[in-house]
């Protein structure tokens, strides 16, 4: 088997879990209140910023030159495609600042850039992983549930569902497969429980902006 089979086996709990929570179901039928995404939102603007960084210091660190190249693309995507989406829905929820990290991705960015500095690059790979595999199997997941009428989240849908962006997370899916294939047992193991934690800090970021978690 794969590594990244037994490793989406492992976070199964924790993926039909995030399928079922209130900030899904409210995407899906379009019914999320605005203020729970505007925070999303502005949460998830930060998020990418570290993220890019995340990523471009994997792509510095790979072992293929090939890798590399992907990955830095990977934070270029990062930071001005899918801000992009973030723009254009800033200006529809009148949101002006970005504003600081609140806990849950502050802790979500902050394991990242710590795996990705001092964990074997495999490690690294592997943490970032279920960033693109959550949001494509939720993007899809979607997409196939009834469509609705003038949903106001049709946009984030769209980015995450659907073939374009499912070659992106078809390729870090690859890389860290052949990564895990040529790597010790220790590694691999590392690799799957760094993918469990960050899909963890997946469910985590959406129940923060469900419940508009903040510092005290
Ligand atoms: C908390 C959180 N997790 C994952 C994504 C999705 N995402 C962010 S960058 C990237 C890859 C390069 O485009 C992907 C798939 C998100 N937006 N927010």
């Amino acid at each position: 088997m794969k590594w990244s089979e037994q490793a989406w086996q492992q976070i199964t709990p924790v993926y039909q879990s995030i399928l079922s929570m209130p900030f899904i179901t409210g995407l899906t039928n379009g019914t999320l209140e605005r203020e729970k995404f505007r925070f999303y939102m502005m949460q998830d603007s930060g998020y990418l910023d570290h993220f890019g960084r995340a990523l471009a210091l994997i792509g510095a660190r790979a072992t293929h030159i090939g890798d590399a190249l992907t990955f830095m693309r990977f934070a270029e995507n990062a930071i001005l495609v899918e801000n992009s989406l973030h723009e254009s829905y800033f200006v529809d929820f009148g949101v002006t600042q970005k504003g600081p990290l609140q806990p849950a991705c502050h802790h979500y960015v902050h394991f990242l850039k710590s795996t990705a500095a001092l964990e074997a690059v495999e490690v690294a790979m592997a943490a970032v992983l279920p960033c693109f595999w959550i949001y494509k199997a939720v993007g899809d997941y979607i997409l196939q549930q009834p469509h609705v009428a003038a949903n106001p989240y049709q946009r984030w849908i769209d980015t995450y569902g659907g073939e374009d962006f499912g070659l992106a997370v078809q390729q870090a899916i690859s890389i860290c497969d052949r990564m895990a294939a040529q790597t010790t047992d220790a590694i691999r193991q590392a690799m799957t429980h760094a993918f469990v934690t960050a899909s963890r800090l997946e469910y985590d970021f959406w129940d923060a902006a469900y419940t508009l978690r903040t510092w005290p």
